[in-house]
């Protein structure tokens, strides 16, 4: 029995279900078992409990307590720093990594006017939004899936911006009115990608995780994460990054795109590297991007 620790919430529920069911189709037995959060249970904007990671330590917790064998993170909410006695088992393939806007009356970005109030809480989003020069007004929210989009069919905002993989997994993609292109807005560090985190001395566990494993979102989102973690910069920070895994010269490489808020405006870079050390690539490209500050 394989027991699964994952959040109440809707998304949390369909990723976990959707991993379990994954590993039933292997002939694993998986039970699936609720753990409260700290940042479930308090409203206050995420930035003052201590961002996306409170949702995380409740869950790495149980692991080390055996009170679960396994935990299912979006790897965008998942710190960068390791923790002992803990790894990330499998990192299976990744959704569409985008983001999409979802606007009133079926709007793209370009069709907001001047002034139109998207909501956001993402300094990431709100950083590469305001540099497109559009004038629309940001507003931090908070809240689930749910509750954003309802904020725009209630008429207290123009729009939001989610992940489409986060709709993807609750079936609402027929929210979407524009998925909006990589070029103007990076997504965060992981989106998209779900990391299952379990004991690393779990040789059962490991084993059964394996068949869930693909090595080229493994290695995208280690070239991505390595960016995060060499800017320093915690998962609220201004910083979207990319990676792809495309056919070179020489055969397959790994292509990183980076983005980072700073005053005046949001830089962008990119580079190509080698698909075995996604890590020094993500490094590379966030030292450039400090660089030229
Ligand atoms: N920060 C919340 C969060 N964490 C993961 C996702 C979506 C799914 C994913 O990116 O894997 C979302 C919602 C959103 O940003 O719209």
């Amino acid at each position: 029995m394989i027991r699964l620790g994952t959040r109440r919430s809707a998304l949390a529920t369909a990723q976990a279900t959707h991993m379990a069911d994954a590993l039933r189709a292997l002939g694993h037995e998986v039970e699936l078992v609720l753990i409260v959060t700290h940042g479930d249970t308090n409203r206050a904007p995420l930035e003052q409990i201590g961002g996306t990671g409170v949702f995380v330590s409740a869950l790495r917790d149980a692991l080390l307590a055996h009170e679960i064998d396994i935990a299912v993170h979006s790897l965008k909410d998942l710190p960068t720093a390791s923790v002992d006695g803990l790894t990330l088992g499998a990192i299976p393939v990744r959704e569409d990594p985008r983001d999409v806007l979802v606007a009133r009356d079926g709007l793209s970005l370009g069709e907001l006017q001047t002034g139109a109030v998207v909501g956001t809480g993402s300094p990431r989003r709100q950083a590469q939004l305001d540099a497109l020069g559009l004038g629309l007004e940001l507003t931090a929210i908070r809240g689930n899936v749910d509750s954003r989009i309802a904020m725009v069919h209630d008429g207290k905002l123009d729009a939001v911006v989610l992940a489409r993989a986060g709709l993807s997994r609750l079936g609402r993609l027929a929210e979407v009115t524009e998925t909006l292109d990589p070029i103007q807005l990076l997504p965060a560090p992981g989106q998209g990608a779900l990391g299952i985190e379990c004991r690393a001395d779990d040789a059962a566990v490991l084993q059964a995780l394996a068949p869930l494993e693909d090595p080229a979102t493994r290695a995208a989102v280690t070239a991505e994460r390595q960016l995060l973690a060499t800017l320093e910069a915690g998962c609220t920070a201004p910083v979207g990054a990319l990676a792809e895994v495309v056919e070179g010269e020489e055969g397959p490489e790994l292509w990183l795109r980076g983005a980072l808020g700073q005053e005046g405006g949001v830089r962008r870079l990119s580079a190509n590297g080698p698909v075995d050390d996604p890590a020094s690539l993500g490094r590379a490209l966030a030292n450039e991007l400090l660089e030229q500050t």
